[in-house]
């Protein structure tokens, strides 16, 4: 590297960390007490893993009417508090769950015809408003469509409801699900359940929200540069962006740009319990559950760990948090006593370039752009105009919207010799990777470098979101798994990663370190 480039560098490191620190300083100062938590859980059922809960409605334990109505209650206690849901189905959910109670008392089908035909029968779900639910709006935090009511149901949706599972909500999002905050000109900003004051995430931030308050049994992300991950990151759940072509992405708005995206982009389960992953990637990825042999045992002690504690020295990322850091030594510890197993450290350097590599692979030779998918595909706006306009709050676009669009086309041209560069420095990075994970290997890896920061702090680390992006610019499958709270009592975690089509990896380190680290926890209990 020339001199002068080092000393470019050395400028911009600085001055990102001084915004970094004096931004944060700031907010903390704003939001110098912690704000409300979600209102205390008292119904023990809203407890139960989605599988517990399938498993009780079918042997009769509890009426799936019940069920539903518990859901619906805790809706009602906290959206006043988290705004997470932003449009509900209850009276249809409420004839469904009826239909539900009678099939039951009918004893028509077998219990083991049932449990294999209907896993999820009368289990209440919500997804978030940019997955089609036939009959409800499907905005995407667009103004543009803020009338838009969805006429079929997305794949994934129809997959669920032919498993028995009853959508009864819909969960906020970024504006066009481009954010990682929550918030947008239709239904406002979510708020996190450990404290109030901070961020949900996103895009998925109101169903990661939602999940951590038990407001429904389970979820439905998707995920393009970490809209699974990070809300499950910051609201401490588990949730899996899924192999590239294992999930339809059918059905979405904004649909996939290009082919590329397509394959970055995946639908997947969010939820409080590991054991409930496994279970709905098979119903979410339809037909191709033996493409990722979800079926065939998982042996912990036949996987091989390997992990990083960084992205090795990004220049405008955030450090990793020290107890986010933490987690790796307590992760060694523990598969040492546990399994007597000795991880691998891993110190990949290309991972300093997650943020540009990511820019570049979402960079589409044709299909539409961020910029036109802001008219809701109808035209283009003038950003410029509309960014006078939300000087004034006139503008139908949050800021953060419109300073996405603009860095996108002030970014490399595509095909130009930075752009090429990037996208073969991406390869590289995904072949060592590769090479290193085999077909029996995870990577553990940051989920996000800090916690949930406050509302709008993310303004000013605004490339934080790379620790999760550069997952989805490789091509690989990924889970969040939540390891507890830190001293602030604000969730924490780290994700797993494997070679693509070996989820089931991923969904087992889950599992384990569930049992290991306590996985969820909820905000409250009384
Ligand atoms: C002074 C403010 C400058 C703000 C610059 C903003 C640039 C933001 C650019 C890209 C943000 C992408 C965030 C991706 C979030 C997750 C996406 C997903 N759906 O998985």
């Amino acid at each position: 590297m020339s001199e002068l480039r080092k000393y470019v560098r050395a400028m911009y490191r600085l001055i990102f960390s001084v915004v970094n620190v004096v931004s944060h300083f700031l907010f903390s100062l704003t939001y110098r007490q912690c704000g409300e938590k979600a209102p205390p859980i008292t119904d023990l059922l809203l407890l139960d893993s989605a599988s517990k809960i399938a498993l009780k409605i079918r042997t009769k334990k509890v009426k799936c009417s019940d069920v539903l109505e518990s859901f619906i209650a805790r809706i009602k206690q906290i959206n006043p508090v988290l705004n997470c849901v932003v449009a509900e189905r209850f009276a249809e959910a409420r004839q469904e769950a009826k239909n539900v109670d009678e099939l039951l008392k009918s004893d028509t089908i077998p219990d083991d015809v049932l449990a294999r035909e209907k896993p999820f029968l009368g289990v209440p779900f919500t997804t978030k408003d940019c997955i089609a639910v036939k009959g409800m709006i499907h905005t995407a935090g667009l103004v543009a469509r803020k009338h838009i009511i969805a006429s079929d149901d997305a794949t994934t949706v129809k997959h669920l409801k032919n498993a028995g599972a009853i959508p009864i909500a819909l969960t906020n999002i970024s504006e066009l699900c481009m954010w990682w905050e929550s918030d947008n000109n239709i239904h406002g900003r979510s708020r996190n359940p450990y404290d109030t004051n901070r961020i949900v995430g996103g895009s998925s931030g109101g169903e990661g929200c939602i999940q951590a308050a038990a407001g429904s049994a389970f979820g439905v992300g998707s995920d393009i540069g970490g809209s699974i991950r990070m809300p499950s990151f910051f609201n401490g759940v588990f949730g899996h962006k899924p192999s590239p072509f294992t999930v339809s992405n059918d059905g979405q708005f904004p649909p996939p740009s290009s082919g590329d995206h397509d394959s970055f982009l995946g639908v997947g389960p969010m939820c409080r319990h590991a054991e409930d992953l496994l279970p709905l990637m098979k119903i979410l990825s339809g037909g191709k559950q033996s493409q990722l042999k979800l079926d065939l045992q998982v042996n912990i002690n036949e996987v091989d760990i390997f992990y990083q504690e960084d992205d090795q020295g990004s220049v405008a990322v955030s450090p990793v948090n020290k107890e986010i850091k933490a987690l790796f030594g307590k992760l060694v510890t523990y598969f040492d006593k546990a399994h007597s197993r000795k991880l691998t450290k891993l110190e990949l350097k290309r991972f300093a370039k997650s943020q540009q590599m990511w820019f570049a692979g979402m960079k589409t030779q044709s299909g539409p752009t961020f910029h036109d998918q802001l008219s809701g595909l109808n035209g283009r706006i003038s950003l410029p105009w509309e960014l006078l306009k939300w000087c004034f709050r006139c503008s139908n676009h949050t800021f953060i919207a419109l300073s996405t669009a603009l860095v996108e086309n002030a970014g490399e041209a595509y095909g130009s010799s930075k752009h090429t560069y990037l996208l073969r420095e991406r390869d590289k990075l995904r072949e060592e990777l590769l090479e290193i994970l085999g077909d029996n290997g995870v990577f553990i890896y940051p989920t996000h470098p800090t916690v949930a920061p406050y509302h709008n702090e993310p303004i000013f680390k605004p490339f934080n979101f790379s620790y999760t992006g550069i997952i989805n610019v490789l091509g690989l499958p990924a889970t969040h798994i939540p390891m507890g709270l830190n001293s602030e009592g604000i969730p924490i975690g780290l994700q797993v990663v494997s070679a693509p089509n070996n989820d089931r990896l991923c969904l087992a380190i889950a599992r384990e370190l569930e049992k290991a680290f306590g996985g969820w926890v909820p905000p409250q209990l009384e």
